[in-house]
């Protein structure tokens, strides 16, 4: 029903050429949207080193969200770090960052460049196998305000990211996100698309996911 994603086309860039590969971006063409893709930001060794790093030293938490009078796990590991007093409320759980570590700092600061933002928080994901996923939601809490910018790095295993609009049903699509893929969500997608990361039945080893945010502050 998803067909792959094949409506790139290559965007500029004013980097050397030695690094143009890895920072060459490949443009969406959606209605209503905004999407870029950096499909090897981050190269095969720093990739590796990342994942490792940040599978071991997050501060993974195992949250629940209240259905029906009932609490009901989330399907993945989450943790959040950020700007003191950028407090966030996702799914009904309220969150309160963990100072920067210098870990995150480090890939933040690869990704602003491209990004033209300051990003103040970042929500983590571990998908810790294929019964792990997100189910169809945007991005789109009031914390964010309009026309947000999300920044959403991967590694670890391939997953299938999938993306449909709110009402032009015919317009869904879906990318693989891969180990050290930068994923540039910018304009209106939250406001007109939602997007997933399916379950799967095919055995998948662990993926991290960050996406950086920019909550408004009331300071
Ligand atoms: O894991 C991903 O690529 C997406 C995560 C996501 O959509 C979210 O945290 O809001
Ligand atoms: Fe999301």
């Amino acid at each position: 029903m998803y067909k792959q994603l094949n409506l790139w086309e290559n965007g500029e860039t004013l980097e050397p050429a030695t690094v143009q590969s890895q920072i060459t971006p490949q443009n969406l063409i959606l209605p209503d949207g905004d999407l870029v893709i950096y499909p090897n930001l981050f190269d095969t060794t720093e990739s590796d080193q990342l994942f490792y790093e940040l599978y071991n030293n997050t501060h993974w938490r195992q949250d629940a969200i209240k259905l029906y009078g009932k609490s009901i796990p989330l399907p993945r590991l989450t943790a959040w770090y950020g700007d003191r007093g950028t407090s966030y409320t996702y799914s009904g759980i309220e969150m309160n960052p963990e100072p920067w570590t210098s870990i995150l700092l480090q890939i933040k600061s690869k990704i602003e460049p491209l990004s033209n933002v300051k990003f103040n928080s970042v929500l983590l994901n571990l998908y810790r196998d294929g019964k792990d996923g997100v189910s169809w939601h945007s991005d789109d809490e009031p914390e964010l305000g309009n026309n947000t910018v999300i920044g959403s790095v991967s590694f670890g295993d391939t997953r299938r990211f999938m993306f449909r609009h709110k009402s032009k049903k015919y317009a869904s699509q879906e990318v693989n996100l891969t180990h050290g893929s930068f994923l540039l969500m910018r304009g209106t997608t939250q406001q007109f698309w939602q997007h997933q990361i399916p379950k799967t039945s095919k055995p998948v080893k662990p993926r991290i996911n960050l996406t950086f945010r920019v909550i408004i502050t009331s300071t």
